[in-house]
């Protein structure tokens, strides 16, 4: 369980994070999604007890961060977003090294290692030293490491940062593992679509606060009931918007590069009559198509329409 209350982290003036209220129940998989800059390595750190909150509180298992952060340590797996590996030593080694800090019962490391690196898919490689694994082997490498004393949570910070697309998919197959372990996991990230297939919610975060969660299912509602518009075409100025205003189902309009993207709420024959209409007024319509909708922007679309920007 993991749980925040008013949760800030002020640098000087600068609210890096901001009365964040997050509780993610047990056996959750959370994902923390925001742009470069959101707050999302400062919250987390935060919970890794490793960076001391401005005010509010956070706890992880029912321990208060600042006040118990040996308990919460021993309750977390944490793997920041840029880390170092101890070269000269095996897949093995590393492992166990990690176990004996953390005062693992000797007799269960060996199963459990090897268990782990069949999960993250490194068992043919227990015996190759860290530094010659390839970027996405050694950050798989890094997620037994932080399971290596079973801990009841996770906190991820950008587990896929810096990967090829190709291990960018074995990483979301281990993400995805790790949800049959039971485990609390927070994962940050700032590629909402990486998350949609491993995470239960997700969470987006805006220059430091929390501005929408939901369940990841119902996002994915969210997204068959919505489509996006692409129309492109000659208007007089204001024109187009005056009568995308007037059709009940047009739930957004946004500019971009020289036409507009509709976020269009309506069935198909909806769609048609508003194209009609479009003609009727006399628009000299270049494009009207039906385009993919990103569930990132759909999300952040409604999030922001629904704080009234
Ligand atoms: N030690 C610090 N001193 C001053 N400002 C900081 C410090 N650490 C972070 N910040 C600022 O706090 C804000 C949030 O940073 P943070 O690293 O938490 O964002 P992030 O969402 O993790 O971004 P990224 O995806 O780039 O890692 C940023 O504006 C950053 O410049």
């Amino acid at each position: 369980m993991i749980l925040t209350q008013n949760l800030c982290k002020r640098y000087g003036r600068m609210a890096a994070v901001q009365d964040m209220n997050l509780s993610i129940a047990p056996g959750t998989v959370f994902g923390l999604v925001g742009e470069n800059g959101a707050g999302k390595t400062t919250a987390l750190s935060m919970l890794a007890t490793l960076s001391t909150p401005t005010s509010g509180r956070a706890y992880i298992q029912g321990f208060e961060v600042t006040r118990e952060p040996r308990a919460v340590r021993r309750c977390i797996g944490y793997m920041p977003d840029a880390f170092g590996v101890y070269d000269d030593l095996t897949v093995m080694e590393y492992l166990r090294f990690f176990a004996d800090c953390y005062r693992v019962d000797r007799r269960l490391v060996k199963a459990r290692a090897d268990d782990l690196l069949e999960r993250v898919r490194l068992t043919d490689k227990r015996d190759t030293y860290v530094n010659a694994l390839s970027r996405g082997m050694q950050q798989r490498l890094e997620i037994a490491r932080c399971l290596m004393h079973d801990p009841a949570v996770l906190i991820l910070d950008e587990p896929s940062s810096g990967l090829d697309p190709k291990s960018r998919l074995e990483m979301r197959t281990v993400l995805h593992g790790l949800r049959d372990m039971g485990k609390t996991v927070l994962i940050s990230t700032h590629i909402l679509n990486e998350l949609a297939e491993v995470a239960d919610e997700v969470g987006i975060l805006r220059r430091g606060e929390l501005v929408a969660v939901a369940a990841v299912q119902v996002m994915v509602q969210h997204s068959s009931a919505y489509r996006t518009i692409r129309i492109d075409g000659r208007f007089e100025p204001g024109e187009l918007e005056r009568v995308l205003a007037a059709d009940r189902h047009v739930v957004d309009v946004h500019a971009a590069d020289a036409g507009w993207n509709v976020l269009y709420a309506g069935t198909l024959a909806q769609q048609a009559d508003l194209l009609t209409t479009l003609v009727q007024h006399g628009m000299a319509i270049t494009q009207f198509s039906e385009q993919p909708t990103d569930i990132e922007q759909l999300f952040l679309r409604l999030s922001a329409i629904q704080e009234g920007m």
